[in-house]
């Protein structure tokens, strides 16, 4: 599903962010990219979603050489990656159920399922009386949630999720893994950038550790 081929990527001027990295990760696969900060874990999910393009090497998504598609190919791909990044911004003035919804309107979704699967994701994340608040009203764990809620919302083939867990308590931190769970159990590829142990601690899934840049490991986590 996701071939990452000696991928470079320098930032301007001089930082570079990940040197010669190859990765497969497969289709359905739930995986971990773990490492300290600055280590790279966003870049790689960056140019896993082309929103970044590497500075050498190949990044390629089913066969595809993803830098290299343009317009209405790239935008169809781009529909079948849901991504929750911690810069990837809701429109605060829309509400909690509004921003959820866009995925799943911009493929014409009915109505009714759209309430629907917004009312579900709402109460699985524990957020069910935040329905029809603003985002800009929100505590920043609520609009990290709204944000994995809007990712999932449109059962997309590839998940890319970037420190999920961050700003949560123990208990939604939970709820967090079992969505993201569901979405594996549905046959999303799931790729989550963490430092959070307690999400990866019990997983049979692979682990990939970053240092520097580079890939330092890449394990089955019972053998963690
Ligand atoms: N847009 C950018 N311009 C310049 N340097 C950048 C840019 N984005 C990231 N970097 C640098 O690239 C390196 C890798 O950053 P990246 O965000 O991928 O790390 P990370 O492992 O996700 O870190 P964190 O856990 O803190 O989010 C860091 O040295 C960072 O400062």
């Amino acid at each position: 599903m996701v071939e990452l081929i000696k991928v470079s990527k320098r930032y301007p001027p001089d930082v570079t962010a990940l040197s010669s990295v190859s990765l497969s990760v497969d289709r359905g696969e739930m995986f971990f990219i773990i490492g300290r900060s600055g280590a790279g874990k966003t870049t790689i999910l960056k140019l896993i979603s082309s929103m970044e393009p590497p500075t050498s090497g190949l990044v390629e998504i089913s066969g595809q050489t993803i830098h290299r598609l343009k317009g209405g190919k790239l935008a169809k791909l781009r529909q079948k990656i849901g991504v929750a990044y911690q810069d990837f911004k809701l429109l605060t003035d829309r509400t909690a159920a509004e921003n959820i919804a866009i995925s799943m309107e911009v493929s014409y979704k009915k109505p009714q399922i759209i309430r629907n699967r917004v009312r579900s994701l709402l109460e699985q994340l524990d957020l069910a009386d935040k329905h029809d608040t603003i985002t800009g009203e929100l505590s920043r764990g609520e609009q990290q949630r709204v944000t994995l809620a809007r990712a999932v919302a449109n059962s997309p083939t590839m998940v890319l999720v970037d420190e999920p867990t961050g700003n949560l308590d123990a208990d939604t931190t939970e709820r967090v893994v079992k969505l993201l769970q569901n979405s594996h159990k549905s046959g999303a590829t799931v790729i989550i950038a963490t430092h959070d142990e307690s999400i990866y601690r019990n997983t049979s899934c692979r682990i990939m550790e970053l240092r520097q840049g580079a890939i330092h490991s890449i394990v089955r986590g019972d053998q963690a």
